[in-house]
């Protein structure tokens, strides 16, 4: 069955109420993205998106009228008369194939491929991270995980343990035990990011050196020689100080999920306890990488 969305550029204050009243119109599902760009940080349920302009798509059956819908929301005083929105048909396809399909063996720096468990493995003799990320995010495909995944590869493990804060699919994590970490420890708020970390270090034989925790469940004295947190700049200013004590003097630093404009702030900031160094970047998005002080 085809379908027809509506998309409605809003801000992160009126998200909410919009995706609730576009529901209560008939809409059959709601997605928010990122105005910037195009990454699906999912919210969690009842939680705002973080991003200030924000697009939401609203999906409707293809016989629904959205005249009055639109005339509706021109009367809304945060949208107004000439509100930004976009009306389009959609075909019929298998979304979750779709998505499937596009999404192929890629390499990172010398020695790392993230290989898709329903593909090949182009080059058996590289390191390869067999992913399927389910629900959680983390294929490789965004530039805040390449950028992780690109630093991951250039360091050496010899005897160290890394923390991945925020594991997601488990990517960056099984990453750095397939490059050689003694063990890793993957933490996330979102119980199938936990779940999906877990699948994907039994799917590369990794299993029995990686720890998950959710973040209430983390053993207070976890201390590691390297630390990766792709987030977001929010969480990742306030969790500076719960990160830096989590590093040993003289381990590295990185962290991505930042925009590049955030970039110098969050620097100037994680240099209270690391030395931090110029921040790589990728499209919109930047990397800050640092040795505890
Ligand atoms: C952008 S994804 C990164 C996933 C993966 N590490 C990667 O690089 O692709 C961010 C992850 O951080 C988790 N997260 C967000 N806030 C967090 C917090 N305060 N503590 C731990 N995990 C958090 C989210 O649930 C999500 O799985």
């Amino acid at each position: 069955m085809p379908w027809i969305q509506l998309k409605v550029d809003t801000d992160n204050q009126h998200a909410d109420a919009l995706s609730d009243m576009l529901m209560d119109l008939g809409s059959l599902s709601i997605t928010y993205e990122d105005g910037k760009d195009t990454p699906i940080y999912e919210p969690n349920l009842g939680e705002t998106p973080l991003w200030n302009h924000t697009v939401l798509t609203a999906l409707f059956e293809a016989d629904y009228d959205l005249a009055p819908v639109v005339a509706m929301l021109k009367g809304l005083p945060y949208l107004g008369e000439n509100f930004s929105h976009k009306i389009e048909q959609v075909e019929d396809k298998d979304w979750e194939r779709e998505w499937m399909d596009n999404f192929h063996p890629i390499q990172f720096g010398d020695r790392l491929w993230i290989c898709p468990s329903w593909r090949e493995i182009p080059d058996p003799t590289a390191v390869n991270v067999i992913l399927d990320p389910g629900l959680a995010f983390g294929t490789g495909t965004h530039p805040t995980t390449a950028l992780c995944l690109e630093w991951l590869d250039g360091l050496d493990y010899t005897n160290k343990d890394v923390i991945d804060f925020g594991c997601g699919s488990g990517i960056l994590a099984v990453a750095a035990l397939k490059l050689g970490a003694e063990r890793v420890t993957g933490i996330d708020i979102d119980y199938q990011a936990i779940e999906a970390s877990k699948a994907n270090a039994e799917r590369n034989g990794v299993e029995d050196k990686l720890d998950l925790y959710l973040p209430e469940d983390q053993p207070a004295d976890l201390l590691a020689d390297i630390l990766v947190a792709n987030i977001l700049a929010g969480p990742l200013r306030e969790l500076a100080p719960l990160i830096a004590e989590k590093v040993k003097p003289g381990g590295q630093l990185a962290l991505s999920g930042l925009l590049q404009e955030q970039a110098e702030e969050i620097s100037a900031f994680y240099s209270q306890w690391f030395d931090m160094d110029a921040p790589a970047h990728k499209d919109d998005w930047s990397r800050l990488t640092g040795i505890r002080k």
